[in-house]
């Protein structure tokens, strides 16, 4: 059996991870270690057959004994050790959530609904660095899938409306406290029916704009509002969340030399770790809303078209639903008033399952086989 070391484990990605390897007994597969930073030498999770003891994860020697090591460990600590275990000689394969090797020449992004070919090419190649791709990206795949495969997309917006959990573990409970803050100083005149709502709506604004209000991690209120702004600057004017947008895209889909102009603005709200995002898609063909439909929803086992209507919508495709499963739902489907070739889609999906743990669980799967 092949050797696996989790780093990262212990984290939002990495708990994720470890449950849905459980889940699907994955663990079976291969012989796992466990290392951490900060948990050397202490007990790792019970995985169904005991907690072995946890090694350190800046010790390269050992490190180096695993032929596969899967890291949700962060983009610092892929830095910091990648380079040092592929100078000694490691040969391992490297799978990881983090975003620092993503657009390397020597890894490949995986999706395996979308870029199975791709993924199995490079291991015939020999490429040793498999990374999950943005969770907003991933998303958007899994969700067009069938456009994107029958060659549909002349080019495309995303509009993201992206959940706290994206920005971390801190970040989501910072949310929360956020909607706690407004709860409490609003609670008199909300269990009061006679109150006036312009009141309410006053003591909301107040307490988003005083200095205790809790914004710590986001840097401004997100709860009751939404924030226009993810990750850095780029030099275009785009951000780089919006920037990963064409480039992953194009490179999961294997198509740099040719790619398909994907953009749009990053947006994040108060859902805890579903994104949501609306689309604006610029068909190469005319073709019905029933065959797109039909194109949609054939794509993958996940993805599900969701019927354009109001109780469809409320019951399917929000946040609420969706999130803890591996669905994608897929509605709002419609054409623009721009034309026939124009249509726009809304869709959902739990960004710390298809968006970050899934992904590397099946090419660890993928890989185990492939090394078989
Ligand atoms: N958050 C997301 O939505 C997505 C994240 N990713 C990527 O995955 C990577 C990891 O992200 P994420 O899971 O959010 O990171 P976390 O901050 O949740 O966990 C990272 C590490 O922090 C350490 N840690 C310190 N204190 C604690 C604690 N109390 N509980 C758990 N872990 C703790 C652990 O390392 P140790 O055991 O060494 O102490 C853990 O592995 C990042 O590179 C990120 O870019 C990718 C896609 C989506
Ligand atoms: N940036 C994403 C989460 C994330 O970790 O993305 P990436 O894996 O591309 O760094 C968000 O904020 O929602």
């Amino acid at each position: 059996m092949k050797t696996v070391g989790f780093i990262g484990w212990r984290g939002m990605v990495g708990s994720v991870l470890m449950n849905r390897m459980l889940a699907e007994n994955d663990f079976n597969a291969c012989d796992p270690f466990f290392f951490s930073t900060s948990q050397a030498g202490l007990k790792g999770p019970d995985i169904g057959r005991g907690a072995s003891e946890v090694a350190d994860a800046l010790d390269l020697n050992r490190l180096a004994e695993m032929d596969i090591i899967v890291s949700c460990q962060g983009g610092d600590y892929t830095k910091d050790c990648h380079p040092r275990l592929r100078d000694n000689g490691w040969n391992g394969y490297w799978i990881d959530a983090a975003s620092t090797l993503r657009m390397e020449k020597k890894s490949v992004i995986v999706l395996d609904p979308v870029n199975r070919r791709v993924i199995d090419e490079a291991l015939s190649r020999g490429v040793r660095d498999y990374v999950g791709g943005n969770c907003t990206v991933s998303l958007m795949l899994m969700a067009l899938g069938g456009l994107f495969e029958n060659k549909l997309i002349e080019w495309m917006t995303s509009m993201t409306y992206q959940a706290a959990s994206g920005a971390g573990a801190k970040n989501m409970r910072e949310l929360v406290s956020q909607m706690k803050a407004i709860g409490d100083s609003a609670n008199s005149l909300l269990s009061d029916p006679a109150s006036a709502i312009l009141d309410l709506d006053r003591r909301v604004t107040e307490t988003l704009r005083e200095k205790s209000f809790p914004t710590e991690n986001f840097g401004a209120p997100l709860a009751a509002g939404l924030i226009p702004w993810i990750d850095r600057p780029m030099p275009n004017g785009q951000t780089r969340e919006e920037w990963k947008g064409q480039a992953e895209t194009n490179k999961i889909l294997g198509r740099e030399d040719h790619p398909l102009p994907i953009d749009g603005q990053c947006v994040r709200i108060g859902a805890m770790r579903c994104h949501s995002q609306a689309f604006t898609i610029k068909m190469t063909r005319d073709l019905s809303l029933a065959e797109i439909e039909e194109i949609i929803g054939g794509h993958n086992a996940w993805v599900k078209v969701i019927p354009n209507e109001k109780e469809a919508s409320l019951q399917e495709l929000t946040p609420a639903k969706v999130t803890g499963t591996l669905s994608v739902p897929v509605g709002r489907i419609r054409k623009l008033n721009m034309g026939p070739t124009y249509l726009t889609a809304f869709s959902v999906g739990d960004q710390l399952l298809w968006g970050a743990a899934e992904p590397l669980r099946r090419m660890l799967r993928i890989l185990i086989e492939h090394l078989a």
